[in-house]
């Protein structure tokens, strides 16, 4: 990330230095933005503990995801009748893509003390994958998780989806939402990112999604999915 200019820009995590990326796996990618973005109401996302990190985001969210929608079957992605650990294919993947998930007791101590934001994918993430797409419905259980994650974390969206079609499937008001892959970005009306927005400005068509970066210090990314969920 270059921020000579006072901007943040994001080069290519992949290329980034091994030393930023730290002991991460490489599906986690940090880099940092520039600081004093995010100060939700009540300081949320801040400062929480990690007894409340792993009960919203491991017990609620994750276990949600669990119960939304059952692991694919490995041999139906990669086409293959033999075992996971057998297949050379699936073994490269997982070399290049490891679980995040394997790592999330390091990822939530690494959280701690640092503003938190969480970005979260809608098919297959928060809804299970079906033939018809008009039936990508969440459950009221995830709904409740993910309204909980966004009580404690300013929360995202992001959907190749249109914007208007997740928040009808999602129904919260208090998350933000990327659609047609973040070129169509709807922000809070909450408290929250009050002092982020034009107030009583809802969509921002085409608002480069890096607008976001300056609500948060740090970003990490790390791949989750309802199949990852699965295998904890
Ligand atoms: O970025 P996402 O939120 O993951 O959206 C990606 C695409 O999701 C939808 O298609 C996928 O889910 C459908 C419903 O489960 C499934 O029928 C389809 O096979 C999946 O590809 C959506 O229909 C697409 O428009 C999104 O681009």
């Amino acid at each position: 990330m270059d921020l000579s200019n006072g901007s943040p820009v994001i080069s290519d995590p992949m290329a980034m230095s091994q030393s930023l990326m730290g002991v991460l796996p490489s599906n986690m990618m940090p880099f940092s933005v520039r600081p004093g973005g995010y100060s939700g109401a009540g300081g949320a996302g801040v400062n929480v503990s990690r007894r409340k990190i792993e009960e919203v985001l491991v017990s609620g969210l994750l276990d949600a995801m669990k119960s939304s929608s059952p692991r694919k079957k490995h041999n139906v992605v990669f086409g293959q009748e033999n075992l996971p650990e057998e297949d050379p294919a699936y073994s490269a993947w997982m070399a290049k893509c490891p679980s995040a998930l394997a790592s999330f007791k390091q990822i939530v101590a690494s959280a701690q003390g640092k503003k938190i934001a969480v970005f979260l994918d809608y098919d297959g993430t928060l809804s299970p994958i079906v033939d018809d797409p008009e039936k990508a419905v969440m459950s009221p259980v995830m709904r409740a998780a993910v309204r909980n994650v966004a009580k404690y974390f300013p929360a995202a969206i992001v959907s190749g989806r249109s914007r208007k079609k997740v928040l009808e499937f999602v129904k919260l008001k208090e998350l933000c939402y990327a659609g047609s892959h973040g070129m169509d970005i709807m922000t809070s009306s909450s408290a929250h990112y009050e002092h982020n927005t034009e107030k009583g400005k809802e969509a921002n068509l085409f608002q480069p999604a890096r607008d976001f970066l300056p609500m948060i210090d740090e970003v990490r990314f790390f791949l989750l999915n309802s199949d990852e969920a699965d295998k904890l």
